[in-house]
């Protein structure tokens, strides 16, 4: 059987205490004490393992039973029923703002003390249970990766689970009560989506896909549900689903964003990956052209991965860097003894490719005599050592790169004409990163992953006026001056957000230069790729108006 309840009187007059406590006691309830005073009472409250408070009203002293009954309230979940004779409106006013749980009214008898206790006790173990249950289901909610909120009839937020409120970036408390719309910083179409499937005026139920952009902190791709209370349909529960890593995924995943290890997605890009498809497929001689930093020995690789022989080696010369009297010695191996410091037989680069690919990188370095020599190893697939007369076969695909004009160089006599004919069987053209603006904020987002990866940065996505600054320059580094100016901003950085002033001195000052139609085209088109095709926050992005922006998206075909 459980314990009889635990009571504790509150009570001044030592003869009515003397009573109730005789009641009490032939009811079957134990008196755990009797004191005299508010304060007494606070400090009994704290210490004793009580289960209900019997408080006069009235009590000798500075504290009278209502503010008594009030601390305790604060501190503890107790019931307190209050005891009083005669009361004044204003007391019984201030006494029932305690929300106590029953009066007992002087004189009284045993029954109605039995039934004001019994009252208490149930009220309260009822209130309990439905606290714990509420509780139960915030904890429940709050363990969930979706974040609820729950909005009342007028659209008013009454409650925000915690990985709601993370993602609308607010306090959960301080949020209830505001209108819902208030808090989601989404665009005007989301909004209206939301609104129109709470009042029913749309048969689409499917969740509405949205960015809750923060200006201070990381933005989140979220699908939000909207469900009808099913107590009653003018209220409604938000579900939020974040779905910021699948989308990021997606997007990379999405295979015309990247072929091996280049970054792109746009038309002149997707015309690069076609070229290299096609000439990966035969051993002929390919020249990569582009201007520096454009990626071509990501091109060269590419080739090489997605050739017959990529299991064969990937062998890289900069030719540039060969010292001239070495290079032909490099290029195609020595005997011990060919020359002064030949001490032992070495084979050269020819060798080493044997069965995967040879990368020349700056071709147009290479010194006329070894661009004799080249052509030979070339035509008749076999080198000959410094030092020996007899050739080696060997099995080499060449992949050569240069970002001069070749042309240029053979006239004037700086390239040999035969071997530029040879070398230059297949050409890719990899176009510089101004033709292909569009793709800069999925480059610009690939490399900061990139680098919060490997430093730990807290960056993760560029402001709207740093990304205009990075669309308006020229970028005559290409992708490397694009890389190397992201890890410096880094550097500077502080927060999530990547801003304008972060950025190097010759790209936040770039204006926009007056471009060309297909360059403003490209601008356009990075402009929607981050904004994930959302026309309002692009011409924002682009600081025009959205009519304007309709205009140039006919003008240029834009889908
Ligand atoms: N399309 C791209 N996607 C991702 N990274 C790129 C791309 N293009 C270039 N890079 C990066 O830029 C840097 C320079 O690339 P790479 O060395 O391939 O250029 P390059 O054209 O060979 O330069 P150079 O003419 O100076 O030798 C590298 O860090 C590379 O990873």
């Amino acid at each position: 059987m459980s314990r009889p309840p635990r009571i504790l009187i509150v009570e001044d007059e030592f003869a009515v205490a003397m009573e109730l406590e005789d009641h009490l006691g032939a009811l079957g309830y134990t008196v755990v004490d009797h004191v005299m005073t508010g304060a007494a009472a606070i400090d009994r409250a704290a210490g004793a393992d009580l289960d209900l408070v019997l408080m006069d009203v009235h009590l000798d002293g500075p504290m009278d039973g209502v503010e008594a009954a009030r601390t305790i309230r604060e501190d503890h979940p107790l019931p307190v029923v209050f005891v009083t004779a005669y009361s004044d409106d204003e007391t019984l006013q201030r006494a029932t703002d305690t929300t106590p749980f029953g009066y007992v009214v002087k004189p009284f008898n045993e029954r109605e003390i039995y039934a004001a206790v019994e009252v208490a006790l149930q009220t309260h173990a009822l209130q309990r249970r439905v606290e714990r249950a509420r509780d139960d289901l915030r904890q429940l909610l709050n363990g969930l990766r979706q974040g609820t909120a729950l909005t009342d009839g007028t659209g008013r937020l009454r409650f925000l689970s915690d990985p709601a409120a993370r993602l609308l970036d607010v306090a959960s408390e301080a949020a209830t009560g505001t209108p819902w719309a208030d808090l989601l910083p989404v665009d005007d179409e989301a909004l209206e989506a939301l609104q129109s499937r709470m009042d029913g005026t749309t048969d689409a139920d499917g969740p509405v896909t949205a960015t809750l952009a923060h200006d201070d902190g990381p933005s989140y791709r979220v699908e939000i549900e909207v469900r009808d209370d099913p107590r009653d349909s003018e209220r409604h529960i938000l579900v939020f689903y974040d779905v910021t890593e699948v989308h990021e995924l997606r997007r990379m995943l999405d295979d015309r964003s990247r072929f091996h290890d280049l970054v792109g997605k746009s038309a002149p890009m997707q015309d690069a990956y076609e070229q290299i498809r096609s000439v990966a497929e035969v051993k002929t001689t390919v020249l990569i052209q582009g201007e520096t930093g454009s990626g071509k020995e990501l091109a060269a690789r590419a080739i090489h991965d997605e050739s017959p022989r990529s299991e064969g080696s990937f062998v890289t010369v900069n030719c540039a860097a060969l010292n001239p009297d070495l290079a032909g010695s490099r290029l195609f191996g020595h005997r011990a003894g060919a020359f002064t410091g030949a001490t032992e037989d070495r084979e050269g680069y020819f060798e080493a490719a044997d069965g995967g690919t040879l990368f020349l990188d700056e071709i147009g370095d290479v010194p006329l005599d070894v661009q004799r020599q080249l052509l030979r190893v070339l035509e008749e697939e076999a080198v000959t050592r410094l030092g020996e007369t007899e050739a080696r076969p060997v099995d080499v695909r060449i992949v050569a790169a240069t970002h001069r004009s070749l042309d240029e160089e053979v006239a004037a006599d700086r390239f040999r004409q035969d071997l530029l004919y040879r070398i230059r069987i297949a050409r890719v053209a990899l176009p510089p990163l101004r033709e292909r603006r569009s793709d800069l904020p999925l480059l610009v987002r690939t490399f900061l992953r990139e680098i919060r990866a490997r430093t730990g940065a807290d960056v993760d996505r560029v402001g709207d006026e740093a990304l205009r600054r990075l669309l308006n320059y020229d970028w005559p580094g290409n992708v490397r001056e694009l890389k190397n100016a992201l890890e410096a901003a880094l550097i500077r950085a502080s927060g999530d957000v990547l801003r304008a002033d972060d950025l190097p001195p010759e790209i936040r000052e770039a204006s926009a230069s007056a471009s060309s139609a297909p360059e403003e085209a490209e601008r356009i088109r990075a402009a929607l790729e981050q904004t994930d095709g959302n026309r309002t926050e692009a011409a924002e992005l682009l600081g025009i108006s959205r009519a304007t922006l309709y205009r140039r998206l006919d003008e240029y075909n834009i889908e």
